[in-house]
C-alpha cells in the first residue's frame, strides 16, 4: 500500500462515502481502482461542507441523512484495503468529525483501517502539530491543499510537511466542474515545484479526458470529484459501479 502514480498523469478519484449507500460506494471504489484510479479519496460526509459546490454538498447531505459517519468511512477503508492491497487510499474530511473522534484516536484508527494518507480540508499547517505527530506515529501521509492565492512562504511550509502528494487547487472557490482547466493551475504547480520533489496533483474542475490530458502536461496527477459524484447522483445504484468504471477508464484514453 502506497500513494504512487505509475502512469502519467495519475488519477485521484474523490467519492462521498455513503452516497447513495455504503455498499454502492464500496463497489464504485473497487471499479474505480480496477479501471485505473491510483488513489481513492474517501470523503467523510459532513453537514457544512464549506469548500464544496452544490454537487458534493447534495451528496454529503444525502449521506449525512442516511446516518453515515466517520466510523463507517474507516470501516469502508478497511474493507477496500482487504480487497485491494496496493490501491492508494486517502481519508478525506473536514476537521470537525475528526476532532469529535479525537485526533489521536482518529490517526490510530486510520492506520488500522489501512489508509495511506489523510487530507483534512480545513487543517492549516500552523495548527497541525498534533495532527502531524499522529500521522508520523502511524506512518500516514498528511496531504495539504495549496491554492493559487497562497504566497511562496506558505507553499514552502505546505510542501515541507506534506507526504504522498501535494494537492494543488486549480482555482480559488469551491469544488465543481468547469469548462476549462484554470490557467492559474500550471503557475501554481511550477511555484510548488521549487519546494518539493513530491508528486503534485491538481484538483477542482477536472471533469473529462481533455482536462486530464491538459493537467498531465504540467502536473503528476489529476483529481476528479464532482464529475464522479454528479454521475453517481443520476445513475441507478446497481449500475453505478459499471458507469464509474467506464468513466474512469475513459479519463486517460
Ligand atoms: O469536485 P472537483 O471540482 O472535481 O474537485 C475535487 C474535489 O471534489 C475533492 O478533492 C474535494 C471534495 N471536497 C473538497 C473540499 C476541499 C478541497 C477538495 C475537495
Amino acid at each position: 500500500m502506497a500513494i504512487e502514480f505509475k502512469k502519467k498523469p495519475g488519477i485521484v478519484a474523490y467519492l462521498t462515502v455513503g452516497d447513495p449507500d455504503l455498499a454502492t460506494t464500496k463497489d464504485i471504489a473497487l471499479a474505480a481502482i480496477d479501471n485505473g484510479a491510483d488513489v481513492i479519496e474517501l470523503g467523510v460526509p459532513f453537514s457544512d461542507p464549506l469548500a464544496d459546490g452544490p454537487v458534493i454538498q447534495r451528496a454529503s447531505e444525502r449521506a449525512v441523512a442516511r446516518g453515515v459517519r466517520l466510523t463507517d468511512v474507516l470501516e469502508l477503508a478497511k474493507q477496500l484495503r482487504a480487497a485491494r492491497p496496493t490501491a492508494g487510499l486517502v481519508l478525506f474530511s473536514y476537521l470537525n468529525p475528526v476532532v469529535r473522534m479525537g485526533m489521536k484516536t482518529f490517526c490510530a484508527r486510520a492506520a488500522e483501517a489501512g489508509a495511506d494518507g489523510v487530507l483534512l480540508t480545513d487543517m492549516i499547517v500552523e495548527e497541525a502539530g498534533e495532527y502531524l505527530e499522529g500521522m508520523k506515529a502511524n506512518r500516514l501521509a498528511p496531504i495539504f491543499l495549496a491554492a493559487p492565492t497562497s504566497p511562496d512562504a506558505r507553499l514552502k511550509a505546505i510542501a515541507g510537511v506534506s507526504q504522498g502528494f501535494v494537492y494543488a487547487i486549480s482555482r480559488v472557490g469551491i469544488t465543481g466542474t468547469q469548462q476549462k482547466v484554470a490557467g492559474d493551475a500550471s503557475e501554481l504547480v511550477s511555484r510548488l515545484r521549487q519546494f518539493t520533489k513530491l508528486p503534485i496533483a491538481v484538483g477542482f474542475g477536472i471533469s473529462n479526458a481533455e482536462h486530464v490530458r491538459a493537467v498531465g502536461e504540467f502536473a503528476d496527477a489529476a483529481i476528479v470529484g464532482s464529475a464522479l459524484v454528479a454521475l453517481i447522483e443520476k445513475t441507478p445504484p446497481p449500475e453505478a459501479s459499471t458507469v464509474i468504471g467506464q468513466f474512469i477508464a475513459g479519463l486517460r484514453a
